[in-house]
């Protein structure tokens, strides 16, 4: 598949009055991965279940692999796979049994393939147990491999390692990014900037229904300052003397912190420390900070990704 693999133009939803979705813009090209990122409630499980024929939108048009999801459900559902936040994972049936009853669902699926998606996601040893034996790491990678029983070239993934351990974490970040050099097209959702930074050719922002900000991670981190060291002071004092010899300082008053524009090299590391020796200040803390998503986030939201209530 060239060109766009979802394509969505002002969606809107609304629950009674509570508007959901708020006029959402969507192009995710084919072989990409496409991240959609916000704190909890932003609306991004509504999209993917819009995106996906489980949710009616109220208005906008939506096409995925090149059928309307109105009028073209089915063929929309042929072409995806979904794995969302509840995990499809029969507790009571084995992995092994888990992955035959996807196989028996879909007429087009191969037997084949179990043995396969088994060994790939690691999980040839724990094949012949229960589900409810495995870890939470395990059954997440049980469901993407049920996803991929029908080899579906769009996969929608709604928070894949959210409660994951960093080491299930990354090995989920392995099979994506495998996914998607095999030609897959995969639109995740997440509320962990450092996973869109890690993965998404494509990140867009989403924040109380709205998109506030699209682009590679790498033009969202360009729309928010850059380098800069912080030094933390011990009184007010302090801070104000600091504000006052460091060009280009800001001060968070609350905080006793002052940031200070800088490449982070060591000559102008020592020549900002040099400075503070001869003013005889003392900071308590110094760092150099490099713009993550977290500062895109909180610069584009006036949030971080923590505060905004369900
Ligand atoms: N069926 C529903 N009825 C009423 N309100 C709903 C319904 N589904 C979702 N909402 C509300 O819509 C908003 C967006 O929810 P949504 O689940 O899309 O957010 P989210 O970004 O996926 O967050 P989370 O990560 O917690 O799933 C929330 O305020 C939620 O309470």
């Amino acid at each position: 598949m060239t060109g766009s693999a979802i394509t969505a133009s002002g969606l809107r939803k609304a629950y009674q009055d509570k508007v959901v979705l708020d006029g959402i813009d969507l192009d995710v090209p084919a072989g990409t991965i496409f991240a959609l990122l916000g704190p909890n409630g932003a609306g991004k499980t509504t999209t993917v279940n819009v995106l996906t024929t489980l949710t009616k939108a109220d208005g906008g048009a939506v096409r995925v692999a090149g059928y309307d999801v109105t009028a073209d459900a089915k063929a929309v559902r042929k072409s995806i796979g979904v794995t969302g936040q509840f995990a499809a994972v029969d507790e009571l049936l084995t992995g092994r049994e888990n992955l035959q009853l996807m196989v028996d669902l879909n007429p087009a699926a191969d037997p084949a393939v179990i043995a396969g998606l088994l060994e790939r996601f690691e999980l040839t040893e724990a094949a012949d147990r229960q589900a409810s034996t495995y870890s939470g790491g395990m059954r997440r990678k049980l469901d993407l491999a049920m996803t991929l029983v029908g080899s579906p070239k769009i996969i929608f993934l709604d928070e894949p390692t959210t409660g994951l351990d960093p080491r299930s974490r990354r090995t989920m970040w392995t099979i994506i990014r495998d996914l998607v050099a095999e030609g897959v097209t995969i639109l995740l959702t997440t509320q962990y900037l450092e996973e869109a930074d890690q993965l998404a050719h494509r990140v867009a922002v989403l924040d109380g229904g709205r998109i506030v900000a699209e682009g590679t991670p790498d033009e969202l981190k360009r729309r928010i300052p850059g380098t800069h060291v912080r030094f933390r002071f011990g009184s007010a004092d302090e801070l104000d003397t600091a504000v006052r010899i460091l060009a280009g300082a800001t001060a968070d008053e609350s905080e006793l912190v002052v940031r200070v524009p800088c490449d982070g090299r060591t000559n102008s590391v020592r020549a900002l420390l040099d400075k503070l020796d001869e003013w005889e200040l003392d900071a308590e803390e110094f760092s150099v900070h490099t713009p993550d998503l977290d500062d895109v986030f909180l610069a584009l939201t006036g949030h971080t990704t923590e505060v905004t209530a369900k």
